[in-house]
């Protein structure tokens, strides 16, 4: 299970306001909201990625969803539980690794995996966290970095890890926060086919559910179930991606279908008003269904 339902979801960051400033924006009202009136269900096993230019709110959104912000009006509910505060039920990987810096890869991973084992009572022994997080590690072919620590680790294998030890936590949902943004167009290719490839993986045990903030339309396109555009705390556009997985970055984005969403994107992008449009039975084009 890992649904996740935000319904008429609005933040603000402002603290300091009068009275009739904060009744206005208990009702989801005022200038200066950042998430505007959110409404959005992500299925289980989904994988969404939310893309929208610098600063239209794709962080801030993440960092509620995280649990790390309560929204200031509207509500944002987990398999119909009410979200009240980070928990072990979300994983979160940031653009900046977020490794702690005094463990090895390996302690890093341990650390959530007994972490999670601890909080959702598990009960696994410590050769069990020690197991889990050796193949994890394996996984994202990290297991001969096992007893380096951060500094010794470039910024592409720190987030090997990051991957590794968020996916080993096993929380239902996972929340990438462009992840891979810091990284050079090579290893950031590397570790796009790593995600697909831990998917496809996933399809045979079980799917988690993603929410995976990008700036960049290709990967969006390679890794999604489903592209949400954001613009200026609101959402634009919701774009189904129904393709199977592995997607071959050189045989898919030049499919016609593909380059057509790259277009509307970019359109979404450069001009988002007037190229707003209805691209809801956008999976018509493409083979298999939208939700997993
Ligand atoms: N801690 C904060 N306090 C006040 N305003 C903030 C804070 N964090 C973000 N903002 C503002 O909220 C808006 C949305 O920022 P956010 O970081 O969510 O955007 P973003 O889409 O993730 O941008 P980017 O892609 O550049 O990371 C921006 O106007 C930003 O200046």
């Amino acid at each position: 299970m890992g649904a996740l339902v935000l319904d008429d979801v609005c933040f603000s960051y402002s603290d300091d306001l009068d009275l009739f400033t904060r009744r206005r924006r208990a009702a989801g009202e005022g200038e200066d909201l950042v998430l505007k009136h959110l409404s959005l269900t992500v299925e289980d096993g989904q994988f969404l990625c939310l893309v929208g230019h610098s600063g239209c709110g794709k962080t801030t959104l993440l960092r509620t969803l995280a649990g790390l912000q309560a929204p200031t009006a509207g509500s944002i509910a987990i398999d119909g539980k009410p979200l009240d505060g980070p928990g072990l039920d979300r994983s979160v990987v940031f653009q900046n690794y977020s490794l702690f810096p005094w463990m090895t890869a390996l302690a890093n991973v341990e650390f959530g995996v007994r972490q999670a084992s601890v909080e959702l009572g598990r009960g696994l022994t410590k050769a069990q966290v020690a197991e889990v997080s050796r193949s994890y590690l394996a996984r994202v072919g990290m297991e001969k970095a096992a007893d380096l620590h951060p500094y010794q680790l470039s910024g592409g294998m720190q987030q090997r890890v990051a991957i590794a030890r968020a996916l080993a936590m096993d929380t239902e949902i996972l929340l990438f926060d462009e992840p891979f943004g810091a990284l050079d167009v090579r290893t950031r290719r590397d570790l796009q086919e790593l995600m697909s490839a831990l998917w496809v993986e996933a399809d045979r045990d079980r799917r988690k559910t993603a929410v995976f903030v990008t700036h960049d339309i290709d990967e969006a396109l390679l890794l999604a179930d489903r592209i949400v555009f954001m613009s200026d705390g609101r959402f634009l556009a919701d774009i189904p991606v129904g393709a199977a997985r592995p997607r071959d970055p050189e045989e898919f984005l030049r499919r016609p279908a593909v380059r057509l969403i790259q277009d509307e994107l970019m359109g979404l992008f450069y001009d988002a008003v007037e190229t707003r449009r209805d691209l809801a039975d956008r999976e018509q084009v493409f083979e298999g269904s939208v939700t997993p």
